[in-house]
Order: structure tokens, then sequence, then C-alpha cells
């Protein structure tokens, strides 16, 4: 099957079919992805530790500034934060809440290092080796996959941790291109536990805040 789409803007968000979710989606399958991909990769019932986002928080690690911070509300975390159109919101939509749209200023993107802290809970099971894969996309450019390991959960716990986003070193025409394309740069974050994918999200990016809006 094909993994892949051909364009952030233009990406069909359909979910895998029966048989495409079954067949197992390793570290590997999801490291050599050079596109987006078209589909989730697997579906929200691949999520069997009840892997529980609640908490997230970027800041730039060179000046401490916070960027984005958002809270887990009482029944909904990681939907559109930004008034998105993708129709997440809509309550019958199986995939809400595994979409995040993000809108940043074009400062962001000369940002160097920045820091992630995500806050979660885990269920009844213990979680081994939890890791995430993350890819990041400028149309049909790969800009960086970065690769972070959550560690052991014990059963029940609320965690926190940091991971560092080492920025690639970007092109000047490209920046200039991906601050003109709001929405065309986008990101697939698979999350595996003892090499299992039991989570896919997907996110895209403006880098024009405050420009004429
Ligand atoms: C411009 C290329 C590298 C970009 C690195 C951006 C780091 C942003 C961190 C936020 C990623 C969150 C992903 C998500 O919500 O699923």
């Amino acid at each position: 099957m094909s993994l892949v789409g051909n364009k952030c803007e233009s990406i069909s968000l359909v979910e895998a079919s029966r048989d495409e979710i079954l067949s197992e989606v390793t570290p590997d399958d999801v490291l050599k992805l050079d596109k987006i991909t078209d589909t989730y990769l697997c579906s929200p019932e691949a999520n069997v530790y009840d892997i529980d986002f609640t908490r997230f928080k970027i800041r730039d690690l060179e000046t401490g500034t916070v960027l984005f911070e958002i809270a887990k509300p009482p029944t909904d975390f990681g939907v559109d934060n930004e008034g998105g159109e993708d129709g997440s919101d809509d309550p019958l939509d199986p995939n809400a809440g595994r979409f995040v749209r993000y809108q940043f200023t074009p400062q962001f993107l000369k940002l160097r290092t920045v820091g992630a802290t995500v806050e979660f809970t885990v269920g009844a099971r213990p979680v081994t080796h939890f890791r995430m894969i993350e890819k990041h996309f400028f149309r049909d450019t790969l800009l960086k996959t970065f690769d972070f390991e959550f560690g052991f959960c014990i059963p029940f716990s609320r965690n926190t941790c940091e991971h560092i986003y080492e920025f690639p070193t970007l092109p000047h025409d490209l920046v200039e291109e991906m601050i003109a394309a709001p929405f065309e740069t986008c990101s697939d974050s698979f999350y595996f536990v003892d090499n299992h994918l039991v989570m896919h999200n997907k996110a895209d990016y403006a880098y024009n805040g405050g420009i004429n809006n």
C-alpha cells in the first residue's frame, strides 16, 4: 500500500483499511518514509496502553521563552488549537484529537533548539520502550526526523519529560517559501511501545503569524 501523500495541503486523512491496520508498522518502516502519510497508520484503538497526553509546552531553550502551551481540558486534548478547518472538531470524527494545527511567527524558524515538554498518563499496563518518531516535511521535502525515547512508565502513572528539538539548518529560500505557504509544513508523529505502533498523530504549521493576519 502507499503510505505517503503528495502534498501536505492536499492529503486525504482517510482511515487506513482494516488490513493495513493489521499489518504491523515498525519503527524501521516509518524511519524510511520520505513523504507525509496519506492515512493514519494505526486506529485510535491501537492505544491499548491508554496513553493520554494531558499537557504540552514548547519553549525556546536559548531564552527560556514559552512559545506554546496547552493543557487538556476535562474531555479533550490535541484538537485544532487555532480554529483550523480540518473538521476534527466533529465529535463523531474517529480521528478527532489526532491532529494539531500550529501557527507561529517567522521568528520561530530562526530558533536553534526548542524544548518540548509533554505530560501524559498511562493505564493499567506497564509501558516499556515508549518511543516517538516524528517526521517534519515541507511539501515533498523531509526537513528532519526526530527520534525520542520516553522510557518505561509504571501503570497508572503520570509522567513528564522534555525532548530537545535541534532545528535543521534550512536554506534561506526554503524558509521564505515555508513562511509564504501556511500549513504546507506538516509532521507525522508515530508512537511505539516495544516496537508496536500504538498512536499516530499529525500536525501542520504556519509560520506567517503577524504578517497581515
Ligand atoms: C522546521 C523543521 C523542524 C521543526 C521542529 C519543530 C518543533 C516543533 C515541536 C512541536 C511538534 C509537535 C508535534 C505534535 O503536536 O504532534
